[in-house]
């Protein structure tokens, strides 16, 4: 890269997003997610860790094949075995790439059990066999930040003289600040022969809010690759959003003087994708993609946006892809409409999908005055995940609810058979999972309960997540409706769909190639 402007954007939702407990997407969405990140100018798509499970392995390879202009990286340990297998699956792609990564800091060499220079001659080794296959070798030292500064040095010296083209300085557990950010980078700039040749990245976890920080001071530094999620979506607080620093970058021009290569007027439906997939809500108040981000509220602000827009606005709605179209959508709206409002919105439908949501849109409609983007969204969502080869599937519910007590009467089916249940519960929520469990016994552990409404007023959709736990394994149901018990219910018969598979599968990350399971 001759451009020192340059800062190219990694994005790992795919893979250190996935690791979001209970976020794991299917097959089919990750190729679709992937295509999306192509699409909008990701430079480097992190697929993910093909060794792993069958499942990763598949869907890195399948991504690679259908890459278009993005690098397809995916993440292998410091080990022959898992750059092997990382090599297979990223082969496929026009161009791929090898990231090894092993923990460097003192207590990451205890986990691998190696000393300093039993350390560095591992990192040699698996640099240089992942040359051996591709040109393109990144080379991470996981907990870059605690690790101290001279074996720093000299591990990211080693990684350059084996041959990695990028060197990454992950903040793994979200502990730095954006000074020592900064100084770190710098310090390896000056320090460490060789590192003018190799980009240096950034990937920053949040446990402390400062992923975005983090991840910029370092740019201000020499870093010039960001590692990041939609959504900030990832290990525990999540990583550095994509949509936060390619707006800083945009906004703050004359503080940071870089360019990305994103279309930036994708950021907002890549996000409700990626909510949708992965079943995490983005918080109301989330920077760039939040619900709220570009609502005024108070008279002050109100009045200041109306006489001059810039008085409380720092960038603009359209910039990341939030347009007001001059098409309301209600009962009387047509598939023509449908069909031009849902490509704005992102989702190009074959016509027997389009068909299946016109039918969903139309019974809405008659339920609801106003149909707003986020309901359309909630929609499709529905009738893209509910399948007809589910194995639980609510076929009806009638709750009563009230100062005399709550109960739930429930028609499901259980592989094809139907059965009912009439049960009590403490609320009418519980009283409804009380009622799937008397007809399809289990031990999962309700982990999330959340409900929100996708828009205002009392006729609002309902969107409800659910996450569910048994023996290690987590999934998440989703589903929307006016009717928020009944979304409820679905979305807890949905995340029951997606456990049984994935108890029926032998490693616990298998992925479920051929079915869609959310509701
Ligand atoms: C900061 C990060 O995000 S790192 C990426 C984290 N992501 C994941 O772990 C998700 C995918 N992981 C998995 O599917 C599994 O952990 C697997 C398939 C990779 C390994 O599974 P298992 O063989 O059962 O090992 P397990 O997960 O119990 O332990 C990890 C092993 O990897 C070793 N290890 C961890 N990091 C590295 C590394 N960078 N290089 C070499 N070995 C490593 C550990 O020492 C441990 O080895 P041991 O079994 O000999 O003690
Ligand atoms: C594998 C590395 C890059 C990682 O995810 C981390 O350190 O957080």
């Amino acid at each position: 890269m001759t451009d020192n402007t340059r800062v190219l954007i990694f994005d790992t939702t795919l893979r250190d997003g996935e690791q979001s407990p209970g976020a794991t997407m299917t097959h089919d969405e990750k190729l679709e997610i992937a295509q999306a990140l192509d699409e909008m100018g990701v430079d480097i798509i992190e697929a993910g860790f093909p060794i792993a499970s069958e499942g990763d392995f598949e869907a890195v390879s399948d991504i690679a094949r259908n890459s278009k202009n993005s690098v397809i990286c995916g993440l292998s340990r410091a080990n022959l075995k898992d750059i092997d297998r990382c090599w297979e699956a990223v082969k496929h792609a026009r161009r791929p790439r090898i990231h090894t990564f092993i923990g460097t800091s003192p207590s990451h060499r205890g986990i691998t059990n190696l000393d300093q220079d039993q350390m560095i001659e591992r990192i040699y080794q698996t640099v240089t066999h992942a040359r051996n296959y591709c040109e393109d070798v990144q080379w991470s030292a996981m907990d870059a930040i605690r690790t101290e500064r001279d074996y720093l040095c000299r591990v990211v010296e080693t990684a350059i003289k084996a041959g990695a083209t990028t060197i990454n300085i992950p903040d793994t557990v979200g502990y730095t600040l954006p000074q020592e950010s900064a100084e770190i980078i710098r310090m390896l700039l000056e320090r460490v022969p060789g590192a003018d040749r190799i980009i240096f990245a950034t990937h920053c976890h949040n446990d402390l809010g400062m992923a975005t920080a983090n991840a910029l001071a370092a740019v201000s530094a020499g870093a010039r690759q960001i590692e990041c999620t939609i959504n900030g979506l990832g290990e525990r607080a999540g990583n550095t959003a994509l949509e936060e620093v390619v707006m800083a970058i945009k906004v703050r021009r004359d503080l940071m003087p870089y360019t990305t290569g994103i279309d930036t007027t994708k950021i907002m439906n890549l996000s409700r994708r990626v909510s949708q997939v992965s079943g995490f809500p983005v918080q109301f108040n989330k920077a760039v993609v939040g619900k709220n981000a570009f609502l005024h509220e108070s008279g002050i602000h109100q009045d200041g946006v109306l006489k001059n827009v810039e008085t409380f606005e720092i960038m603009k709605p359209a910039d990341i892809g939030l347009t007001e179209t001059n098409i309301a959508m209600g009962k009387h709206s047509g598939r023509a409409a449908l069909r031009s409002k849902l490509s704005d919105l992102g989702f190009d439908l074959a016509d027997n999908q389009l068909n299946d949501v016109f039918v969903r849109f139309k019974a809405l409609a008659d339920r609801k005055k106003e149909i707003y983007d986020e309901d359309l969204v909630a929609l499709i969502s529905d009738s893209t995940a509910n399948t007809d080869s589910d194995y639980l599937q609510v076929k009806w519910l009638r709750v009563v609810c009230g100062s005399d007590g709550q109960e739930a009467e429930l028609k499901m089916t259980v592989d094809g058979v139907e059965k009912s249940a009439r049960v009590p519960g403490d609320g009418p929520v519980d009283a409804c999972f009380k009622a799937v469990k008397a007809i399809y016994p289990t031990n999962a552990r309700l982990k999330v309960y959340q409900v929100q409404a996708v828009t205002q007023g009392t006729d609002a959709q309902a969107t409800v997540s659910v996450r569910l736990e048994e023996d290690g394994r987590i999934v998440t149901g989703s589903a929307a409706d006016t009717d928020t018990i009944l979304a409820s219910v679905k979305a807890y018969v949905g995340a029951l769909n997606r456990l049984r598979v994935r108890s029926q599968k032998t490693a616990p990350d298998a992925d479920m190639k051929t079915v869609s399971y959310k509701i």
